[in-house]
């Protein structure tokens, strides 16, 4: 069974389970609407249920595909209120509320729920990951091979294409085209078939001689998301690139659902679960803080009435914890009355989705506003030159992988990295160029670590790396790896080549009582150790001094 066919029967027995409740919920109205019919003088609270047993109709028959019904509910449920706001009830407007909820279960006979394409989001949309493909379209020979070979140091797979006509034979298909208008301008670009992947073109940088705003302007329209001219500075295209790639990464968006209508929620969490998301449910609001706290949500999804409590108040009691405040809060509500809208978004929350949800709707808003999300975190948390975690990040994320090495009982390493002589590559080329090295170098880590390892630049020209489920002598040999390839990286200035390094000390859990501090310390000790070796090396613990 395909992934897709296990969806659609997930569905169609979630619509079989809608349907049994749906005539069961429907002969609960037909019963308040004969106790409104035949009781002289009804009270409130009987038309006050019925009025919210049509406002949750409204919302969720349609999710399922009952339109005409869902449509129906929310003409009813107004009446309802009209009733409920008068001085006296207009007994014949109540007679014809009634024999109109008596009747819909009509509607329920009459139609076979629409039928709902299944959504995916587009594949380029979702998280990537894995070595990347990048094409190369760039006449200009000695710039193809300088190119290739620092992008194939950053772990790249490279492939070269002279003529346009190759890029749609790309196998496998590219991630990513970098292609150079020189020769020819940019009419080039407009005519490009470029090879796409799933329908999606995939991110494209442009090199061009001319630095003007009608090149970049046609680079714009011709998809770009990265302009450089020549001479190419290397490191910055390549920040640019892993950037273009950076908003998938961390993890499937994590989405907490608040619905106390068990089917709707499945629903929700089918459709958001089908592409990618890791998707949670809380049906009992007293669970909501353990599940914020134990979940840790990109975005939750929060319907407005509930039994008890409503959506708005417990959207305020997430927003009184500090480290929640970042978390997007989007309504799901039956509620159309742009009042009651906004009132709910000022008391906390950031978005509404009104129900009926389409599927494509509810994926696009929870997609942009995941999205959005991580990026305000990852911005907050990492260092701007570098898009590393900052010296505090990276001190808990050695606390945290402790932490885990410990329960799991695995190895885990701290490697400490620091540029050599870097005060006279600022002396001799300027700061702004040291910046470039330090970028070139926090890249290529980025490119050569795991996913699962964690990067931070610890000081000016220091990093911190902390790889899990990693003894510190595997962890020398993929360090080693990387000090060789930084060490054949090419920096250029207008009148100069020249090549830099870096040094490392390395330390592992060996002692089980070893803490953050002491990793980072022993690790310290290392690299001063490799510095004083002689530099462009790297120590470890579990290699003595004899090694070096
Ligand atoms: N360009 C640039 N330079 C920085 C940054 N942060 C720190 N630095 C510089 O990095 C240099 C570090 O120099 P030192 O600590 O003396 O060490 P070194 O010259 O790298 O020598 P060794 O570490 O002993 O090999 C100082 O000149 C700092 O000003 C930064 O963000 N950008």
């Amino acid at each position: 069974m395909t992934k897709q066919d296990q969806m659609n029967s997930q569905l169609a027995a979630l619509e079989a389970r809608f349907r049994e409740r749906l005539r069961s919920e429907l002969a609960d109205m037909k019963a308040l609407a004969d106790q409104l019919q035949h009781t002289a003088n009804p009270g409130a609270p009987v038309l006050q249920d019925l009025r919210d047993r049509l406002h949750k109709l409204a919302g969720s028959a349609g999710t399922f595909g009952y339109t005409d019904l869902g449509s129906r509910c929310r003409e009813l449920e107004q009446q309802a209120q009209c009733e409920l706001e008068r001085e006296h009830y207009d007994h014949k407007a109540l007679d014809a509320l009634a024999i109109a909820t008596q009747h819909l279960h009509m509607l329920l006979q009459r139609s076979t729920p629409a039928a709902q394409q299944p959504q995916t989001l587009s594949t380029a949309a979702r998280q990537t990951a894995g070595g990347r493909h990048i094409g190369l379209l760039i006449e200009e020979q000695p710039l193809a091979q300088q190119m290739s070979k620092t992008l194939t140091s950053f772990g790249y797979q490279i492939s070269l294409f002279r003529h346009q006509q190759e890029l749609a034979k790309a196998s496998p298909p590219l991630d990513a085209l970098i292609v150079d208008t020189s020769p020819r301008g940019h009419n080039m670009l407009l005519q490009a078939p470029f090879a796409e992947r799933d329908g999606q073109a995939p991110p494209l940088l442009v090199i061009s001689s001319q630095d003007d705003f009608i090149s970049r302007l046609q680079a714009v329209r011709a998809g770009a998301c990265g302009f450089f001219t020549k001479p190419v500075d290397l490191p910055s295209l390549e920040s640019r690139l892993e950037r273009s790639f950076n908003n998938h990464q961390g993890g499937p968006f994590r989405v907490l659902i608040i619905d106390d209508d068990a089917e709707l929620a499945a629903r929700y969490q089918l459709v958001l679960g089908n592409n990618g998301m890791l998707v949670d449910t809380v049906s009992d609001p007293n669970l909501l803080l353990e599940k914020m706290h134990n979940f840790l949500p990109d975005v939750v999804l929060m319907d407005i009435s509930m039994p008890d409590y409503s959506g708005p108040e417990l959207a305020q009691v997430i927003r009184l914890n500090d480290d929640w405040l970042r978390v997007p809060i989007v309504y799901l509500s039956a509620e159309t009355n742009a009042e009651r809208q906004m009132d709910a978004l000022l008391k906390a929350g950031d978005d509404f989705i009104t129900k009926p949800i389409s599927d494509s709707a509810l994926l696009t808003t929870v997609y942009a506003r995941a999205q959005r999300a991580r990026m305000v975190s990852e911005a907050l948390a990492r260092d701007s030159l570098t898009g590393l975690l900052k010296h505090a990040d990276i001190k808990e994320q050695v606390d945290i992988e402790i932490e885990r090495a410990r329960r799991c009982q695995q190895p885990m390493a701290v490697a400490m990295i620091d540029i050599d002589h870097f005060k006279s590559v600022n002396d001799q080329y300027g700061h702004a160029f040291g910046d470039n090295v330090i970028r070139a170098l926090s890249n290529l880590l980025r490119q050569r670590l795991r996913k699962v390892d964690r990067l931070g630049r610890y000081g000016g020209e220091e990093f911190v790396a902390v790889l899990p489920n990693c003894n510190t002598t595997d962890a020398w040999l993929i360090l080693e790896e990387i000090r060789e390839a930084f060490n054949a990286l090419q920096f250029s200035t207008d009148e100069h080549t020249f090549c830099c390094s870096f040094s490392a000390g390395i330390s592992g859990c060996e002692e089980p009582e070893w803490d953050c501090d002491e990793l980072l310390d022993q690790a310290d000790r290392q690299l001063y150790r490799a510095k004083h070796a002689g530099r462009n090396r790297i120590c470890s613990t579990s290699r003595d001094a004899a090694d070096d």
